[in-house]
Parts: C-alpha cells; sequence; structure tokens
C-alpha cells in the first residue's frame, strides 16, 4: 500500500532504468542511467516507527467519546481483551498477506500482449525477486501484478519487448527492486517469548487449582510435586483403627513395641528420670507377618498420628528427588509431632551401601544419607518416633542399625500353631459361620495350615467365604476352609483338564508311592489327603501332609522326607515297564535336600563339619575348595541319595500290594482322606510326632489309641 506511493514518486520520463537487482542491504536502489544519479527510496511501507494511520484511531476514539473505563489499566484488567488477541493477529496476517489484492492478478504472457506490448505500463516493480507489479496508464485496471520465474529472464524479455518496440533507451519503462516483507518476519523474533510467557503464566494458574489440602489439582501437580514426599497420613482420631488386640500372636514384639507408645502418650515420664528414648526400630521378619500392622496399631494405642511410606517410593530416575522427599516427610512429622513415622521395605534405600553387583548407587546413598541426616537431627523432645519394615534386616547397611537411629531389632517370625490360632480368631470374627467360633475350631485350622503367615491365614479365610457364596450357602462352614486351605496350599483344582486312562493310571501309581512311604515310615509328616485331581500350574497329582512347627530337624527325617519324595518314581519303576516326566519336581527336592545335608548341615561323616556355603553377594575371588573336595562333595551327595533310593525301593517292593490298594481306589475316587488309608492300611504304626495334629485334627478315640510298635520302618 505504501508502496505505491513511493513508487508514485518515481516518473517515468525521469527514469531510464538499466535492470539490476538490488542488494540485500538496500533493498530499494534504482540506478537511473538517464540522470546518472542514483534514486534511493525510503522503504516506507511497513515502517514500525511510523504511525501508519494514526487518524483512524483518534477517528474510533472520537466516535465513542471521552470513557472513563477506558484507561489502559482497567482495559488490562479485563481479561475479556485477551480474547481479541488471537482473532486480531489472524486478521491482521490476513491483510497482510492479500495486501497486493488490489491488482489484478495475471500471466506474464497476458501482461504482455494485453499492456507491455501496447505501450500502456508507466513503471514496474518488482517485489522479492517473485512478483512483478505494473503500474499502468490506464485508470481500470490502474495495477496489474503476475509472478515470474526468474529475474534475469524477465528482465531479457522486457528487454527484448522494448527493442522490438523500438523504445529509446531513455524512454524505457522504469523498473523498482524491492523487499518486501511479512508481518511475520516481526513477529516470529516474539513468539519464543510469548510462548514462554504463556507457559508460565498456565503453569501458574494450574498451581492455583491446586486445592488447599495439598491433594487434586491438575495434572502438572505431579511434575512440581516430584519431591514431596508420598507418605500417607493416617489421622488417629479417623483412620487409625487398629489397636494390638487386632494384631494376634507376636506377643513378644508387642511387647517390645509397647515401650514406644509410652513414651509417646507420657513422654514425661521418661524425660524427668533423664532416659534417652530410642528413636526407632526396625521391624524385621518374611512378608506377611504383620509388620505394617503392629507398626499402626502401634500409632493407634498411642493416639498419635500415622505417616506410612513405602521406601521405594523415595526411588525415583531423577537425582536428589529422593533426599528432597525425606527432608519432606520429616518436616511434615514435626509439624504433626508427636507421630509415627513407618518406612515400609527400607531395604529400598537402607541397603549396604557397598553392595550390590554394579557397587554404590549414588542416588540411593544420597537418599540413605538423608535418612541418617534426618534420624540424627530430631531430638527425643521432638517426640517422632521411625519404624521401619523389611523382609531382609541382614542387608541392611550398619549406619542404619547403630544406636541414635533404628536402635531396637524387632524381629516378627511367621507364626506357631498358638499365634495361627489367634489369627485366626481375629479374622474368622467378620465372617458369618455355622457355628461359634470356638478355641477348637480355631485349632483345627491352625493345625491345616502349618507354615502360613498372618497375610495367608487372613486371605484364607476371604478365601473361605467367596467359596461359600459360591455355593450360595448360608454360611461359612468347615469344608469351605478346608477347600479354601487347599486352594491356597495347590492352586486351584482343574477339572477340566482330562488325563488319559494311561496318564491317569501313571499318576495314581505315583501318589500311592508317595503315599504309601509316608505311611510306614517314622519321620514322615502325618497324611491328610492324596488327589489325583490336576491343581494349580502342572501338579498333576498332590498329596497334603501336616509337618508340625519344627525348629530342628534330625538327619533320619531328612532321610525319610527323601526316601518319601523318591516314592513316586520307584512305584512307577515297579508297576510299570516304562517311566515318566512325572517326577521331575520330586528329583529337585531331593537334591536339594541332600545338597543341604553335605554342604551345609555337615551330616557327611567323610567330609566332616564344615559348611561349604558361599554368600553369594560377595564376588568370589578365589575357590573356596580342592578339586578333591569337589569331588568328594559329589560324590557325597549321590551316595545319600542313593541310599535313599534303594531303602525306598526294599519299602515299596515289600509293600507292593498296598501299593496296589492305595492306587486302584485313588483310581476309583480320585481323592483319598486319612481314614480312607486307615481303612485300607490299617492305623499307621507310628505315634504321630505332630502335637496339633493329634490335638486337633485326630477324633478322640483315636487320640487314646497308641499305635502298636514295631512295625516296619525303612
Ligand atoms: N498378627 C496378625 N494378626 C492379625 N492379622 C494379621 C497378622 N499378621 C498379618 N495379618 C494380616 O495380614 C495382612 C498383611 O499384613 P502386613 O501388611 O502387616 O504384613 P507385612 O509384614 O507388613 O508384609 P510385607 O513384609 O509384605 O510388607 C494384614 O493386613 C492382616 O490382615
Ligand atoms: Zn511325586
Amino acid at each position: 500500500m505504501f508502496l505505491r506511493g513511493s513508487i508514485a514518486r518515481l516518473r517515468p520520463e525521469q527514469a531510464k532504468v538499466r535492470f539490476q537487482r538490488p542488494s540485500r542491504i538496500a533493498p530499494l536502489l534504482i540506478r537511473s542511467f538517464s540522470s546518472g544519479q542514483q534514486i534511493r527510496f525510503k522503504q516506507t511501507f511497513f515502517n514500525p516507527n511510523e504511525e501508519p494511520d494514526k487518524n483512524k484511531d483518534n477517528k474510533k476514539k472520537k466516535k465513542k467519546g471521552p470513557d472513563p473505563s477506558n484507561q489502559p489499566q482497567d482495559f488490562l484488567k479485563n481479561t475479556k481483551w485477551t480474547n481479541w488477541i488471537f482473532p486480531g493477529l489472524v486478521i491482521s496476517l490476513f491483510l497482510n498477506s492479500y495486501s497486493g489484492g488490489e491488482s489484478n492478478q495475471m500471466t506474464f504472457q497476458d501482461f504482455k500482449v494485453n499492456y507491455l506490448e501496447k505501450g500502456l505500463v508507466k513503471c514496474i516493480t518488482v517485489i522479492n525477486n517473485s512478483f512483478v507489479e505494473a503500474e499502468l496508464v490506464t485508470q481500470h485496471p490502474r495495477i496489474v501484478g503476475f509472478t515470474i520465474g526468474s529475474v534475469e529472464f524477465f528482465e531479457k524479455e522486457l528487454d527484448e519487448i522494448q527493442d522490438k518496440l523500438g523504445i529509446p533507451n531513455n524512454e524505457r519503462i522504469p523498473v523498482s527492486y524491492i523487499r518486501r516483507s511479512s508481518i511475520f518476519s516481526y513477529i516470529m523474533p516474539f513468539v519464543p517469548t510469548l510462548i514462554l510467557i504463556g507457559g508460565t503464566y498456565y503453569l501458574a494458574r494450574q498451581l492455583q487449582k491446586r486445592a488447599p489440602n495439598g491433594k487434586g489439582g491438575g495434572p502438572l501437580n505431579n511434575i512440581m510435586g516430584i519431591g514431596k514426599s508420598k507418605a500417607r497420613l493416617f489421622n488417629q482420631e479417623t483412620d487409625i483403627t487398629v489397636k494390638f488386640k487386632d494384631v494376634a500372636g507376636c506377643d513378644e514384639a508387642k511387647e517390645e513395641i509397647m515401650e514406644f507408645v509410652t513414651f509417646l502418650k507420657e513422654p514425661k515420664k521418661y524425660e524427668k528420670l533423664g532416659a534417652k528414648i530410642p528413636k526407632g526400630a526396625i521391624l524385621s521378619g518374611p512378608p506377611g507377618t504383620g509388620k505394617t500392622l503392629l507398626a499402626k496399631a502401634t500409632a493407634g494405642e498411642a493416639g498419635v498420628p500415622f505417616l506410612s511410606v513405602s521406601g521405594s517410593e523415595f526411588v525415583e530416575m531423577y537425582v536428589g528427588v529422593g533426599a528432597s522427599r525425606v527432608r519432606d516427610l520429616f518436616s511434615t512429622a514435626r509439624k504433626l509431632a508427636p507421630c509415627i513415622i513407618f518406612v515400609d521395605e527400607i531395604d529400598a534405600i537402607g541397603k549396604s551401601r557397598e553392595s550390590g553387583p554394579m557397587g554404590a548407587n549414588d542416588e540411593k546413598e544420597a537418599t540413605l544419607n538423608q535418612l541418617l541426616v534426618e534420624m540424627d537431627g530430631f531430638e527425643d523432645t521432638d517426640h517422632i518416633v521411625v519404624l521401619a519394615g523389611t523382609n531382609r534386616a541382614d542387608i541392611l547397611d550398619k549406619a542404619l542399625t547403630r544406636p541414635g537411629r533404628f536402635d531396637r531389632h524387632i524381629s516378627i517370625d511367621r507364626p506357631d500353631i498358638e499365634g495361627r490360632k489367634a489369627i485366626y480368631k481375629v479374622h474368622l470374627k467378620p465372617l458369618k459361620l455355622e457355628h461359634p467360633v470356638t478355641d477348637e475350631f480355631a485349632g483345627r485350622l491352625a493345625a491345616l495350615t502349618p507354615g502360613f503367615s498372618g497375610a495367608d491365614i487372613s486371605n484364607c479365610c476371604n478365601e473361605a467365604a467367596l467359596i461359600a457364596a459360591r455355593e450360595d450357602a448360608d454360611v461359612v462352614k468347615l469344608v469351605h476352609f478346608e477347600k479354601a486351605i487347599e486352594r491356597v496350599i495347590a492352586g486351584l483344582e482343574r477339572k477340566s483338564r482330562v488325563l488319559s486312562p494311561e496318564e491317569k493310571k501313571t499318576v495314581a501309581y505315583h501318589e500311592a508311592g508317595h503315599a504309601i512311604c509316608g505311611w510306614y515310615l517314622q519321620y514322615a509328616d502325618p497324611l491328610l489327603k492324596v488327589s489325583i485331581i490336576p491343581r494349580g500350574q502342572g501338579a498333576l497329582g498332590y498329596a497334603q501332609y501336616l509337618p508340625g512347627d519344627e525348629y530342628l530337624i534330625s538327619q533320619e527325617q531328612f532321610e525319610h522326607r527323601m526316601i518319601m519324595a523318591l516314592g513316586g518314581r520307584v512305584s512307577e519303576e515297579l508297576n510299570f515297564d516304562d517311566i515318566t516326566t512325572g517326577a521331575a519336581d520330586d528329583f529337585k527336592k531331593v537334591t536339594q535336600m541332600a545338597n543341604m545335608m553335605i554342604l551345609r548341615l555337615g551330616m557327611s561323616k567323610k567330609l566332616g563339619t564344615i559348611t561349604f556355603e558361599t554368600n553369594s553377594q560377595q564376588p568370589r575371588v578365589h575357590k573356596l575348595f580342592s578339586e578333591e573336595t569337589f569331588e568328594l562333595i559329589d560324590n557325597e551327595v549321590k551316595r545319600v541319595i542313593n541310599e535313599a533310593y534303594e531303602k525306598c525301593r526294599k519299602l515299596l517292593t515289600e509293600k507292593i500290594d498296598e501299593v496296589e490298594k492305595v492306587a486302584q481306589e485313588l483310581l476309583a475316587k480320585e481323592v483319598l482322606t486319612r481314614d480312607d488309608m486307615i481303612r485300607l492300611l490299617g492305623p499307621r504304626p507310628f505315634e504321630e510326632k505332630n502335637d496339633a495334629f493329634k490335638k486337633y485334627l485326630l477324633p478322640p478315640n483315636e487320640q487314646q489309641n497308641r499305635p502298636e510298635e514295631g512295625a516296619q520302618a525303612a
């Protein structure tokens, strides 16, 4: 638009132009050869310093009249103006891109024929070396425009035509070269800044949306709150309903932890005597033994807030996040004090710092260091107790367990029969049972589930209720519990897995072999059930034994267990021409037991009382034993297994009729109970070793009977 004006200043008669392309720096340079003068044009088509149309604004203002609300600050306060930024921008770009819209677009050919050759062209402007605008002597149209491929070609054509028309040099059409930039080139440099400002504004808005309680808010909270601790707070009034009475068994652990409760309740009692209360305790034990529950109960008893966090929640891929979360956790705790912090799975950060195949891990180390610093940092008067749970107390960093930090070590083991009974009583309470919970009933369930942890028991009770519901029963009965227990131990029954008659026969004889060995071996555990219904992942048949709560296992017991495990394969050998793959798992167990006897338990006379076990955590630099010892170990393991095998074969050869009886019965009924076994074979010739079994599972008449001594052992 402005361009036209500038060109207009150049009279056609004034300029005889040799066509020359402008340099970049001097976009509007025309050399007039007629005058030999260089004429410089001011680039006026877009000058940011020059207000293009001041009058327009004035007119607008006049129209509207003076309006106090039109003060700039009022206008800015009214956020609606932001709505007009983008449409305005788009419109101005649109106008800009069509700034040449007034000229009639055509082809160079049309221009040549219709205007140039007829001598109607006043002057020519080449814009950006690609577009040509020509001002005509006519009024309609006054300006025409067309695109050109190359300036050289255009110049040549123009020269040729003017030569042809015989126009003298001094009357030739003046040609000017200009560069016209779009508004984009002025806006572009500001775009990154605008995006940055816009982004910051958006972030700030998102953060403002965050609810005052710290919860909720936009997804950005996740990014901004990365250094925040993820600890869950359980409020003492509402959330922690757990009390010591809900934690069954583990009485010693409760007693130990009771000290923390009294400290949090009556700190004065200790402080006036100058006693320092331990800052923390590590609760260690196998999974599901109630470490979290005990920690919660401690908070529940003391009536203080409980901050629970898992060690793995400190571990992030970003360096420094773990330490920052630890800091945040403790600063929260200080605000809530007196309170209890519980760090579950502390081994995730508290692992011994040099251990691990990759050496030290800087981020974990920083997190652990921060934890140590925080634990040193709080005073007894802060009234914060830190409890930590782990399954691997042995791999914890020594710095964690030194006095002044986690100086109490409370270990919680799997519950024994009495413990299980107590835990059953807790978890049976919410169920609708056939009879009220008796000592006998809970004891029976406890006897049926040796080795179960608290979590297993809770799971088992729930499973029983689910089974009862599936069967549309009104109440949960003992059978439902028995099914649930079997399911937890051996997996789901898979009746859909159909075995061929041949396979079924093999499985029956295999299981009968195990069962007969167990029946006639003195140190075998009491048999509860033999079944040839496939279960779980790969078991085609299985037998359920009830080991008691044993803390010591004799060599003879080991041997008898090995014989029992081999019974399946030996029975196959005795009853069929071929053997099958069914004994793979049995061999694994046998080999493990033999290895343990030889390498760890000093049960080989030849090798003596020495352990050959290596700590796999530490790198092995040299061989721990000589080639001869190695060979000896090999031979001893083989010897132990072979002896067991021979004893097993001898036993089952003698009892081949009994094997037959049991196998046939199994094929007919699929499941044999202890009662079935007694019916087929007579009572077991030994007294059962398992007291719990005797007390809760044997019928009263059997409990009195002393089984005849002297029956055949292996
Ligand atoms: N002594 C117990 N008395 C009652 N219930 C128990 C007991 N021990 C475990 N449970 C049950 O098992 C569940 C799991 O226990 P908890 O989470 O405390 O185990 P944990 O030792 O912390 O396990 P992990 O080591 O896997 O974290 C509890 O919610 C509870 O229902
Ligand atoms: Zn087997």
